[in-house]
């Protein structure tokens, strides 16, 4: 050891060394299941003058004796294989049977298992480098640490060490770790090697068990645990040979010689030559550990690579049982080299782990391996896994974090390196109504094509807009058959998701979709049934009736699991065959807010939130508990949940595919409207059927049913735009038309402490320049308020991709200017349109009515996309009823007949002051009053003249 290490420090290594052997004994008796039984590494004394050399050629091993060469006979070889030698001839037969494999490994149980109650004892000084360690039998020990271990004890037992300038000290021997400190590490190491358990107890709590033997059972079907236990090749034999040797053994180890060989130090044993002469392969030291008498150390390091790599483990399929084995036991480590393994693409995984000589040295022999210059990382394979595990692990100051099990299972192709770069089939979709299938875009194809291959289990997370309501329509029509279906979405689409139904299935009768109102209403009254998640939580009764499929719109509400609707839509999520998730922002701020999504889809994943917290949340101890509110490992869960349950395509990577404006009619909910306002409402319409004397009066009503229907908006507007806020949305544009849903989203807006601007006719001109440079510079601002006829030109607000109209007009090119506030010069995306429309109120007539001018302006060339085709509006026209047609007749007359520029500014100026005149009507449950400028009104009275 290096002598500038202070005692304390010296104190400090040696404590962690033996909390890494303890837990490390923890850990393999329970990857052992619980099975004890142990023998103890023994005193070797070395003994120079017999030393022997061995050297390696064409890749066999040669033993050059010094001494009397001396081999047994062939017959006595036979007998020592067949009876002693078993872990050799598992290595031997390893391309037979597995049964013949689990044989052999069973013989080495058996055998091992004849040691029983030994007490064990371990020096707590391992780097002690100048003290000197003995057998029993007197000489100087450090100070040692009683391990109790129940009903088995082992042999009084010390670890190897080697003083390089007093080669004849005795000394034990091990198959290295470094001591702690970079000195020593490139010095011979001493090491203590315990050996496994070969008979079956029940470690206590306060039991723990030395082991850095690899398991010997076999989990499965698969050959990968026997090749895993020859992987650990000369180490494991090494010690399971050592527990049953009498004390006047022949002991030796092997050391480097030159480049690439090494030779074996130990003095004269006929048998042992009979093995080295036999033996054509770097084996040998497993055989040779089979002899009674003698005891060899194999190479240490990445000299042990070398012979693992030889080993019959190369080339064969991992047994992913064991691995997941590893994960469960794995532990926080106390080790002196801690690192991690890292997933960092689909094939390869990193090391992320504290320098090492020995562990670079393992490094140097994978196959696969990688050193990335920028992260000064190495990394591999994943088929390397298991082996490079299987030495990590062997090395016993060294403690590396295994890939999570969710990882193992995902990626159990690729590290058994049967992973083929298949795509994804086209699946079948003849069942499904061809309207849906014939319009899917290519990449929502794909994402069908992605749901059912993971048997309509998923995540789908493309971008907002790109269509997630189709493509989760179709997934829930191809599994038809096991519908009714349940749909859980954010109150303000429940009737969107309604029309969207209709739309895109016609093959479905009008009766079958069902939207769920109140509490009171059955969840399972049709084939297809929307909920909101607030409604869900209150339906606790009725949960128990499961759903075969299950579609959760905007995914990210479940993100808590303490809330009402996330304990209400689990237990239905678990028990649903197919759960469709859909958000385009699953976690907004942190990966935490994921973990509720996954284990919706994927329960086995993580079944512990905890573990979960660990990998990816960054968790920390606090005074007060666990902080899971960071993140870690992203790069890895994004690969993972790729891989198996998600699929994410942002508007970029499908924007040749997309339309520049996808526009959409969002139908608000009805609640939002108070059974006044709908009262009042009906009241007007009803007026309108009558007729009127005057145009004038006509023109007089439908305004103030148009500023009625604002009123009646405002709160499912409100909801709406808290919605999109929740989901994360980035910056957009709102739309409207009266003063008092203006106010009313600002005064939200503001309560949210939500950054906004606010353009409107009372904005001094000088003013609007700097607001829209605000909105599209500064990241703050995230909503611009926008009056539809005092901003809905000449401005330039690209810098949002999202454009809501919280209120219709009947004027679409009013609508498609302003749409182009957002869609023009230096917009890079594909802009997304939302109309909100209420039913019962004046949109049930400025809808269609917008459609059918839209379709003419297409026709002619003046719109560059035509609405019905890219909205959920076919559905959404006034009933065939005689009084229904009366009021659509007279909205279409009042507002469709031809007239000059001047007209229609009037009519807009009359709209605007009507609703700032009328502000205080009856209708107003706010009871807000407005006053209205003299011009304007008798503007107003002009137009109304006319
Ligand atoms: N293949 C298509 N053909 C015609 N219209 C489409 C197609 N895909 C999507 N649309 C339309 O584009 C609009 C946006 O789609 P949709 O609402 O499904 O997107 P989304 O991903 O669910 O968005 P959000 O995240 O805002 O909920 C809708 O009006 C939808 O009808």
């Amino acid at each position: 050891m290096s002598s500038s290490l202070t005692e304390e420090q010296k104190r400090r290594i040696e404590e962690n060394r033996q909390k890494a052997l303890a837990r490390r004994a923890e850990r393999l008796a329970a990857q052992r299941g619980g099975q004890v039984g142990i023998t103890g590494p023994q005193v070797i004394e070395q003994n120079p003058g017999n030393r022997g050399n061995l050297k390696q050629e064409n890749n066999h091993v040669r033993f050059i004796s010094q001494h009397r060469q001396n081999p047994n006979s062939p017959a006595e070889q036979k007998s020592y294989l067949q009876k002693d030698y078993s872990h050799y001839t598992a290595n031997q037969q390893m391309a037979g049977s597995h049964g013949e494999q689990q044989k052999n490994c069973s013989v080495d149980s058996e055998q091992a298992s004849g040691i029983k109650q030994f007490p064990t004892t371990i020096p707590n000084s391992l780097s002690y480098s100048h003290k000197h360690y003995s057998d029993a039998g007197g000489q100087e020990h450090g100070q040692q640490a009683l391990i109790n271990l129940g009903t088995f004890q082992q042999p009084k037992c010390y670890p190897a060490f080697k003083n390089p300038t007093e080669p004849s000290y005795p000394r034990l021997i091990g198959n290295g770790h470094p001591d702690g400190t970079k000195n020593l590490q490139s010095q011979n190491k001493s090491s203590i090697k315990y050996v496994p358990p070969p008979s079956s107890a029940t470690l206590g709590d306060s039991e723990m068990l030395i082991n850095t033997n690899r398991p010997m059972e076999r989990e499965g079907g698969g050959g990968g645990m026997q090749k895993l236990t020859s992987c650990a090749g000369a180490g494991s034999t090494f010690e399971a040979a050592s527990c049953k040797k009498a004390n006047s053994v022949a002991q030796g180890k092997c050391v480097k010689y030159g480049e690439d060989r090494f030779q074996v130090e130990i003095g004269y044993n006929a048998e042992l030559i009979a093995i080295f002469k036999k033996i054509p392969s770097k084996s040998y030291v497993e055989a040779a550990n089979q002899l009674r008498t003698v005891i060899l150390a194999p190479l240490e390091g990445e000299n042990a690579v070398g012979l693992a790599s030889d080993s019959n483990f190369v080339g064969s399929s991992a047994d992913v049982q064991s691995l997941l084995k590893i994960c469960k036991n794995w532990k926080k480590p106390s080790a002196l080299v801690k690192g991690k393994c890292v997933l960092i693409s689909r094939l390869r995984f990193e090391v992320d782990i504290g320098y090492s000589a020995e562990v670079i040295g393992v490094f140097k022999r994978m196959d696969s391996r990688n050193y990335d210059m920028n992260t000064r990382k190495w990394n591999f394979l994943l088929e390397d896994y298991p082996k490079l595990m299987e030495v990590l692990q062997s090395l016993v100051s060294v403690e590396v974090e295994p890939l999570p099990e969710a990882v193992i299972k995902t990626f159990a192709a690729q590290i058994q390196r049967s992973a083929s770069e298949t795509e994804i089939p086209d699946a079948d979709l003849s069942v499904v109504d061809s309207e849906i299938v014939t319009s899917l875009m290519p990449f929502q194809r794909e994402g069908v094509n992605f749901a059912i291959s993971r048997n309509g289990r998923l995540l789908l997370a493309d971008d907002m807009g790109l269509g997630k309501t189709l493509q989760a329509i179709c997934i829930a029509a191809y599994y038809r058959k096991e519908w009714p279906l349940l749909v859980v979405t954010p109150s303000s689409v429940r009737f969107t998701w309604a029309e969207a139904f209709h739309r895109w299935l016609p093959s479905l009768s009008p009766g079958s979709t069902n939207v769920i109102v109140t509490g009171k209403d059955s969840l399972t009254a049709s084939l297809v049934n929307i909920v909101s998640f607030d409604l869900l939580s209150k339906m606790d009764k009725q949960l128990k009736s499961t759903f075969q499929v299950v579609i959760i719109d905007e995914s990210h509400f479940l993100k808590n699991i303490k809330t009402a609707r996330c304990r209400a839509a689990m237990p239905l999520l678990k028990a649903a065959r197919r759960v469709i998730l859909l958000s385009g922002t699953p976690a907004m701020s942190r990966p935490a807010e994921l973990y509720t999504q996954i284990m919706a889809v994927q329960p086995a994943f993580f079944p512990q939130f905890h573990s979960f917290g660990l990998r990816y949340c960054d968790a920390k101890k606090m005074p007060w508990g666990w902080d899971y509110s960071g993140s870690s490992n992203l790069t890895e869960l994004k690969i993972l949940l790729k891989e198996s349950i998600m699929i994410r395509r942002l508007k970029s990577d499908v924007l040749s595919q997309l339309p520049a404006k996808q526009r959409k009619m969002v139908v608000v909910a009805p609640e939002g409207i108070s059974a006044k306002t709908k009262a009042v409402l009906a009241d007007e319409a009803k007026k309108m059927t009558k007729g009127y004397d005057s145009k004038q009066q006509e023109r007089e009503a439908l305004l103030l049913f148009y500023n009625r229907t604002a009123e009646a908006k405002i709160h499912s507007v409100v909801e709406y735009i808290l919605e999109l806020l929740e989901r994360g949305n980035d910056k957009f544009l709102v739309f409207a038309h009266h003063k008092i849903m203006l106010d009313a989203i600002v005064a939200e807006l503001e309560k949210k402490h939500v950054e906004y601007i606010r353009i409107d006719g009372s904005t001094p001109s000088a003013e609007r320049q700097s607001l829209c440079q605000k909105f599209q510079f500064s990241e703050k601002q995230v909503v611009a308020v926008l009056s539809l006829t005092a901003a809905n030109m000449g401005l330039t607000l690209s810098a949002a991709d999202l454009v809501v109209f919280a209120e219709l007009f009947w004027n679409p090119g009013v609508l498609i200017q302003a749409e182009d506030r957002a869609h023009r010069i230096g917009q890079t995306s594909s802009v997304n349109v939302h109309y909100l429309v209420a039913k019962g109120t004046a949109d049930d007539y400025l809808w269609p009515m917008i459609q059918e001018k839209i379709e003419v302006l297409g026709e002619a060339g003046l719109s560059e996309t035509n609405f019905s085709k890219t909205a959920e509006s076919t559905n959404y026209c006034p009933k065939p009823d005689p009084k229904q047609k009366t009021i659509y007749d007279l909205f279409q007359r009042t507002f469709s007949e031809s007239r000059d520029d001047t007209d229609e500014a009037l009519l807009l100026e009359a709209a605007d002051a009507c609703c700032e005149f009328d502000s205080g009507s009856a209708l107003q449950d706010t009871g807000e009053t407005c006053s209205v400028s003299p011009p304007r009104k008798r503007r107003i009275e002009e137009f109304f003249k006319k």
